[in-house]
């Protein structure tokens, strides 16, 4: 814990209470009072003939503010589809179907059957599922009797006879309306849930695949938005219908053709086996289309991702396209995508055109050769007129099935091609899982130290941003990291918020490695203010209560005013002002972030500051909240400084050159050093800033105040 001696404490609240920080006047020494004071003959190298003075630190002393922070919400673990493994079943028909691991798949480094998968999304919908397919062989029993039906009323009336079925033809034709109408209701039934029961499934594949995205580490959505949207919506829609609608139709296709052999045999087994020999070459050709359909499918899928991805991307960039004239050059980029999408429907098209065309002349010339045989079957007495006619409605039914058949297996090929990118989100495991390690307790306190941090990206890897940092903050200070642009500041915070980890050496907390700790109670901890802070749809309570919801509006009012935030209180609906509706400067949304990070009532405060100017107004504001964080509450502040005036804030300043530390020490000591790297990097900001008239204005304000 900090010393007693110190202005301000952080403060808990008693046990079964909410966390509270209680920023509270006591002892007689504050760490601004121990500070030096900075001096304009302590800051510029003169002969740029410029001075700048940062005003002197007065301590509050008599603030007592009493800031609720809230539980941290859960962040509720991505549930599994289903705890069993999949069925060997399932595998070995995965292995036949899907032999080469798609994109997803591979990336999962599951070898995990999609269509396992697909599988088991059905199986929390069993019950509806399991009625579907009761009603649904209702409504097959039903239409296979209608060609039995239609040959025995065509002997019948043929005959002339007294009885039909054994029954009085009234009776038999009202039995069979009944029949049918039953029929009619199961199908209606079948078709009400099967398609609830996918639209559930899809909303659970869409729930499970956002909350799986959120837990991965922030390069993860950065990278990809645009394809996760894609995979959410087009490819939760492939899915669900996969293993619903088209699994229904299978089914029928499925009993239709197993039931009208059946009838057929039992019509005539000799006219039945000469059916049956069209039916393998069609099978045969349906496997071959249904992969290749897949394989399609799966580039179709993608090239749809890429195409919203780059108009995701340039929507987001609505200005700058706009700006540059670059509507032409958009419009053309967006249409090459759109083209690819195109030309994959093509083939798409096309194949579909060869398979469907060439299954269709097969059945009719199979339909010929049923007629001429069977008519003479019929000549030589062996069947009936009646007969003839049932089979070959029988047959048409089969030749149905079968093509219901090969849509079914082409549609579920298509959901194992979708299944395999939604699959992905939901298998994904994050470089820095959430969860993973013990509980840091919101009580613990100590420096935190990079130990001989490396740090490469991910997506970089030729170059190494920090090559061995050695650096030690102690609880309840301010460092500025300063350093020409691409030093990697930004990048310290971005390993101290663990959006990466080091690729060697360690960032220690109290002495424990912070990969030790969850995420999540690590984040806890930190306030973070990003250098372009990004403020959400809602008000500006709700902006400044994101991350804690449960902060009332006293906290919320209590950050607001620790940000420097007063300007809040003048707009129309005050802290219920919706963002959007009202034109906030830069400067207002840098202070409302800062109020959101301190909300949290973090311990340690990330501030990576905006390289773009601010307006004078807003820089003294702005600086006047950081001032006052580093003055007043106890929060260890590590800035990534872009600005003089920030800079000479800080206790202390740390110089990032080619990946290392090369220099550090007061704000004081390292302006007075004769060729320190430091003072040669504020002379180089110093001939930057000059250009800015808000810098200028505030380097004379002081030089006056001086
Ligand atoms: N997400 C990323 N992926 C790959 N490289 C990155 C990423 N972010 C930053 N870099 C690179 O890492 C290096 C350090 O960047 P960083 O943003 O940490 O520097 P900085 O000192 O904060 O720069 P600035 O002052 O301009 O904000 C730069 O070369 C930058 O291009």
């Amino acid at each position: 814990m900090w010393g007693s001696n110190v202005g301000l404490r952080l403060s808990l609240a008693p046990p079964g209470c909410r966390p509270a920080w209680r920023v509270a006047a006591s002892g007689t020494t504050s760490r601004a009072a121990l500070r030096p004071t900075l001096s304009a003959s302590s800051l510029i190298p003169t002969r740029l003939g410029l001075r700048f003075n940062s005003s002197s630190t007065t301590p509050s002393t008599s603030t007592t503010t009493t800031t609720s922070a809230s539980e941290p919400v859960p962040i509720p673990p991505v549930p599994k589809l289903k705890d069993e493994k999949p069925k060997s079943f399932f595998a070995s028909i995965a292995a036949r179907f899907n032999p080469s691991a798609s994109e997803g798949d591979a990336e999962a480094g599951k070898g995990e059957s999609s269509v396992a998968k697909l599988a088991e999304l059905a199986i929390p919908e069993k019950k509806a599922l399991s009625i579907a397919v009761g009603l649904l062989l209702v409504s097959s029993s039903v239409s296979m009797l209608v060609p039995l039906s239609i040959g025995k009323l065509i002997d019948f009336f043929s005959a002339n006879a007294a009885t039909f079925m054994g029954l009085s033809f009234p009776v038999a034709a009202a039995g069979l309306a009944a029949a049918f109408l039953v029929g009619g209701v199961a199908n209606a039934g079948r078709v009400y849930l099967m398609r609830t029961a996918g639209q559930r499934i899809i909303a659970r594949i869409r729930d499970q695949a956002y909350l799986s995205t959120l837990r991965q580490e922030p390069e993860f959505a950065d990278k990809s938005a645009g394809d996760i949207v894609s995979r959410l919506n087009a490819d939760a829609n492939i899915l669900g219908d996969s293993v619903t609608s088209n699994l229904s139709d299978g089914l029928r296709a499925v009993i239709s053709a197993s039931v009208g052999v059946a009838a057929m045999f039992w019509i005539s087994s000799q006219l039945t086996m000469f059916m049956l020999c069209v039916v393998p070459p069609i099978s045969i050709g349906a496997v071959v289309y249904g992969r290749y359909l897949r394989r399609l499918s799966n580039q179709t899928q993608e090239s749809l991702g890429e195409m919203s991805k780059t108009a995701e991307e340039k929507l987001n960039a609505f200005k700058t396209v706009t700006a540059y004239n670059a509507q032409g050059l958009e419009g053309k980029m967006f249409e090459s995508k759109v083209k690819d999408v195109y030309e994959l429907a093509k083939k798409e098209a096309r194949a579909s055109a060869i398979f469907f065309g060439s299954t269709g002349l097969t059945g009719n010339l199979a339909m010929l050769g049923l007629l001429s045989y069977g008519g003479h079957l019929v000549s030589t007495g062996a069947i009936t007129v009646g007969d003839l006619t049932s089979l070959l409605i029988y047959s048409g039914y089969v030749g149905g099935s079968v093509s219901g058949l090969t849509s079914f297996f082409s549609g579920i090929m298509k959901g194992v091609g979708a299944g395999a990118r939604v699959f992905y989100l939901l298998d994904r495991k994050s470089t820095i899982p959430l969860g993973v390690g013990k509980q840091l307790s919101s009580t613990r306190e100590g420096p935190i130290r990079f130990e001989n941090v490396r740090f490469t990206y991910p997506s970089r890897k030729e170059v190494e941003v920090l090559k061995g940092i050695d650096l030690e903050i102690k609880p309840g200070t301010s460092v500025a990291l300063v350093g020409t642009s691409g030093s990697g500041k930004s990048s310290i915070l971005t390993l101290l918020d663990r959006f990466y980890d080091p690729t060697h050496g360690k960032i220690t907390f109290d002495g424990s490695d912070i990969r030790s700790f969850t995420p999540e109670s690590w984040r806890d901890r930190i306030g973070v203010v990003f250098q372009d802070p990004i403020l959400f749809a809602g008000t500006v309570h709700d902006n400044i209560a994101y991350g804690t919801p449960n902060a009332t509006r006293a906290d919320v009012e209590n950050a607001a005013r620790a940000a420097n935030c007063e300007f809040i209180w003048d707009l129309p609906q005050g802290f219920d002002t919706v963002i959007g509706k009202s034109a906030l400067s830069g400067g207002q949304r840098q202070r409302i972030s800062i109020a959101r990070a301190l909300v949290r009532n973090p311990s340690i405060l990330l501030l990576d500051e905006a390289t773009s100017a601010l307006d004078s107004a807003s820089e003294n504001a702005v600086n006047k909240a950081i001032d006052d964080i580093i003055h007043q509450q106890h929060i260890t502040v590590i800035l990534a400084a872009h600005r003089l005036s920030s800079i000479a804030r800080a206790e202390r300043v740390v110089v990032l050159e080619n990946g290392v530390v090369s220099e550090q020490g007061t704000y004081d000591t390292l302006s007075k050093a004769e060729g320190s790297r430091f003072r040669t990097l504020m002379a180089a900001q110093l001939l930057l800033e000059q250009s800015s008239p808000s810098v200028t204005v505030v380097a004379e304000k002081k030089e006056q105040h001086e």
